[in-house]
């Protein structure tokens, strides 16, 4: 079994990274049809959405496409504080636009509902969510998903863009956390 250790915690794969791969090309290719002719506004919220936008933007081949970057945080080692703190914003007008967030996982849709309340004002004409990752087991928000990539287990992951503690980022397959 591949395992690794990060600080005090020990992690086994659970999700191979060609797996993660599959699922991203699927998705481009449905996006690529609904979003053509929208000139859509693609939002990666950083830090964790890195990687998935990086890897789902390369298959974007819709005309006049658009990337920017929002940073938020809530997560305090392997949970939620509840609180979503913006740290970075974006500067992009997305009045009557397509806009597209990109989140590498929904978990209990504190945070996505939390930027869908902070970009409200901002008049868009619509506003999709694309997640990599979705913790059906763990959502507490009513939220409604316009394309996920892989629905998983309520469990602690890192890898993939996904952290604990700053830790595991770069990791190309996501795994899941040993329970001592
Ligand atoms: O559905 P939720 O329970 O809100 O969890 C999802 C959020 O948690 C992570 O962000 P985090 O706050 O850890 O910041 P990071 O992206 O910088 O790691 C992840 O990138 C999502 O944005
Ligand atoms: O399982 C997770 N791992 C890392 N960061 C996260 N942010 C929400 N859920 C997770």
């Amino acid at each position: 079994m591949k395992t690794v250790k990060l600080l005090d915690r020990e992690f086994r794969v659970s999700i191979p990274s060609e797996d993660i791969d599959n699922v991203i090309a699927e998705m481009a290719e449905k996006m690529n049809k609904d979003l053509a002719g929208t000139n859509p506004l693609f939002i990666c919220i950083l830090n964790g959405s890195f990687m998935f936008a990086s890897d789902l933007m390369k298959q974007i081949t819709v005309e006049n496409a658009q990337i920017t970057f929002m940073r938020l945080s809530s997560y305090d080692g392997m949970g939620t504080t509840g609180k979503v703190k913006k740290l970075m914003g974006f500067t992009e007008d997305l009045k009557d636009r397509t806009v597209v967030l990109l989140e590498d996982i929904v978990d209990t849709g504190i945070t996505i509902t939390n930027t869908l309340e902070q970009i409200k004002d901002y008049e868009a004409k619509e506003v999709l969510i694309a997640t990599m990752l979705f913790k059906p087991d763990a959502l507490i928000r009513d939220v409604k998903l316009n394309y996920v990539g892989m629905e998983i287990p309520n469990d602690f992951i890192v890898g993939r863009g996904l952290d604990y503690d700053g830790m595991g980022r770069n990791l190309p397959d996501v795994y899941t956390v040993i329970e001592k």
